[in-house]
């Protein structure tokens, strides 16, 4: 027991192992029932510091470990007035499932997201022309399995598929050619045209598959009729279930569904739990759900790691033996190495991992990197660094090496010095149009997107918001930009909050230009690329005093960098270990890199890092089973 539960959480408070508000959290559990048990105050205290580390659930058999008081927890849970059993009183504010310990709301978005995914994972019926389509689409080249037909035929064939890849594996790829084959087929039975609906959880995922899915419908080979059915526009999550101020329900939910046959939600390992649960309650009952991501990147910001529970075996495929025949008729694909004879689950039967990465071949330092890292071999990682690859390159970590790397990078990868020394170069003359303005603003966005820094932290020494500073200051230092404060000429910013009126996105860049005024002066000015609507971009200017929340990103978070990709990206890690230091944010790191990667690191702190796989506490994948 625990005698003097106020006593209690003020330490645990002190010495840092609750913070203030889950503190405040078991107190007001206390004013509902005066009378509790101390210890299951101690728990939801416990709980609740836990989720603000992205679980969603904590396993009450380790709540002992962290005060030896609280052991045989199942016991006094159980028999607490605040905690209810699933069925049980829908009053009580936890609910212990097993012997799992959750706040109600986590524990219901999670029951929600099973019973959507179970609901929607029975064989749909074979379309008729299903093998001819896919042999078209996905023609025979050399030996091994095409993992993207088996993405494509296993999407094909049910209400739910994940898709799951590295950097260029082809998951946009398939799922336009997944696309193609579902309009298809039912243009060729005669059917309407199935609604199509395309989106990523933030506005620069849905803008970066936006351009690539526009060229790939392009070349994509099918009757125009069935292209003209495939959306080139991408929205984000948000955007697609209407989300309204000030509250977290939105337009579309299940009293409202969305008006779609096929729902595509690209970087899906972004979606939180309570996003997930909102998509699949807002899906009509007999619509499809693709799930595109990589399932190794940082989980979502929020609690729960959806993509990554779905694919935790995607790995070894365990395909069962149907699943196997049926691929090997309606594919032409032998999958049983991926065979699973003893413990296949549904789940299993509707995830495909894509396994060859087309961008980064043999001789790609990122991507010998990225496997080592996924693969958690420090010694491996190291021996990359020392290896043969002239795409990657390592140094140490001093504040000044940094800001000179941000500035001239290391030849032939381009620093910021490049993006400053174009818009001087190529700014146009007094007089020009309209149009010749907006060219150089997207290119100004396009030469500052060859390069990016990247950090573990928003704070402290080594984080986003000292880098920003230092590396400001020498550009000012080296006469590359006129002040290293307030708004400047060159100064990139990200936007940090949607901003609907002016059509901006969290996680927009945008970089500041000095444009005319039409005065005969001149103004600052934002560019930032915006969807056109048409499944283009097209540049628009904001004037500084509009953008009421942006951070300046000479750095950036990796958290941040999901979803985006930069031709030369820097990491650079603190000295020191630490709970972020984990091997998917190195990964999702590494892999925002096109053509060169830099690691700022000492190599003890990169092993460290590697060797820190995170697992988020969820009861996802028993529900699953
Ligand atoms: N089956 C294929 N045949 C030929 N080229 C392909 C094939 N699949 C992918 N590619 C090419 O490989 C590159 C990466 O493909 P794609 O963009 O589909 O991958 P992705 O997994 O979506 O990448 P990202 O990591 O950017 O999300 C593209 O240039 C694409 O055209």
């Amino acid at each position: 027991m625990i005698a003097d539960i106020h006593a209690w959480l003020d330490g645990a408070a002190a010495d840092g192992r609750l913070r203030a508000m889950d503190r405040a959290f078991a107190r007001f559990l206390f004013t509902l029932d005066p009378a509790a048990d101390t210890r299951v105050l101690a728990a939801a205290a416990l709980l609740s510091r836990e989720l603000a580390e992205g679980h969603i659930c904590v396993d009450v058999g380790a709540l002992a470990e962290q005060e030896p008081t609280l052991a045989d927890a199942s016991t006094w849970l159980g028999a607490s007035a605040l905690v209810a059993r699933p069925g049980g009183d829908e009053a009580a504010p936890l609910v212990l499932d097993a012997n799992l310990l959750y706040l109600r709301r986590f524990w219901r978005d999670e029951a929600r997201v099973a019973a959507a995914i179970l609901g929607r994972l029975a064989p749909l019926p074979d379309p008729p022309g299903l093998r001819a389509e896919l042999d078209r689409l996905f023609p025979a080249e050399g030996d091994g399995v095409d993992w993207q037909k088996v993405a494509c035929a296993i999407a094909s064939r049910s209400a739910f598929a994940v898709i799951t890849g590295g950097p260029g594996t082809g998951k946009t790829t398939t799922v336009v050619r997944l696309l193609g084959l579902l309009q298809t087929l039912a243009w060729k039975r005669g059917e309407p045209r199935l609604r199509i609906r395309l989106a990523a959880p933030t506005g620069k995922a849905a803008a970066r598959l936006n351009a690539s899915i526009a060229a790939q419908v392009a070349r994509l080979d099918v009757d125009a009729a069935v292209r003209e059915g495939i959306p080139a526009e991408v929205t984000t999550l948000h955007r697609l279930l209407g989300s309204r101020p000030d509250t977290r329900a939105f337009q579309h939910n299940a009293d409202n569904p969305l008006h779609v046959d096929v729902l595509v939600i690209d970087e899906a390992s972004m979606i939180d739990l309570e996003m997930m649960a909102a998509t699949l309650d807002a899906l009509p009952a007999g619509a499809r759900i693709v799930l595109l991501g990589d399932k190794d990147q940082l989980s979502s910001v929020e609690a729960g790691a959806v993509l990554g529970d779905l694919c935790a075996r995607a790995e070894p495929g365990h395909y069962d033996d149907a699943t196997v025949a049926w691929l090997r008729d309606a594919a032409g694909v032998d999958v049983s190495p991926w065979r699973d004879a003893t413990t296949p689950w549904a789940l299993d039967q509707r995830v495909t991992m894509l396994r060859r990465s087309r961008r980064f071949g043999t001789d790609s330092g990122i991507g010998a990197l990225a496997s080592a890292i996924n693969e958690g071999n420090g010694a491996a990682v190291a021996r990359v660094f020392e290896g043969r690859f002239d795409d990657i390159a390592r140094m140490p970590a001093t504040p000044a090496a940094v800001a000179a790397l941000a500035i001239d990078g290391r030849a032939p990868a381009p620093g910021y010095r490049h993006y400053l020394e174009w818009i001087q170069a190529h700014r146009p003359a007094a007089g020009a149009d309209e149009d010749t303005w907006a060219a150089w603003g997207r290119g100004a966005l396009e030469a500052h997107r060859r390069f990016q820094l990247l950090c573990a932290t928003k704070r402290g020494d080594h984080g986003v918001d000292s880098q920003n500073e230092r590396i400001a200051l020498a550009l000012l230092s080296r006469g590359l930009v006129r002040a290293a404060t307030g708004w400047y000429e060159g100064r990139p910013v990200m936007v940090v909050r949607n901003d609907y009126a002016l059509g901006l996105m969290n996680g927009d860049i945008g970089v500041t230009l000095a444009l005319p005024d039409g005065q005969g002066g001149i103004a600052l000015r934002v560019a930032f690329l915006v969807t056109d609507g048409a499944g283009g971009e097209r540049v628009r200017f904001v004037a500084p005093s509009r953008l009421s929340a942006v951070d300046t990103v000479f750095a950036m978070t990796v958290h941040k960098s999901q979803g985006s990709e930069f031709e030369h990206t820097a990491l650079a890690l603190p000295p020191e270990p630490s709970p972020v230091l984990t091997r998917e944010l190195v990964y999702t790191g590494v892999t925002r890199a096109r053509r060169h990667f830099t690691l700022v690191a000492a190599p003890d702190i990169l092993a460290y890092a590697v060797a820190r796989k995170t697992r988020r506490a969820s009861g996802l994948l028993d529900r699953l089973r």
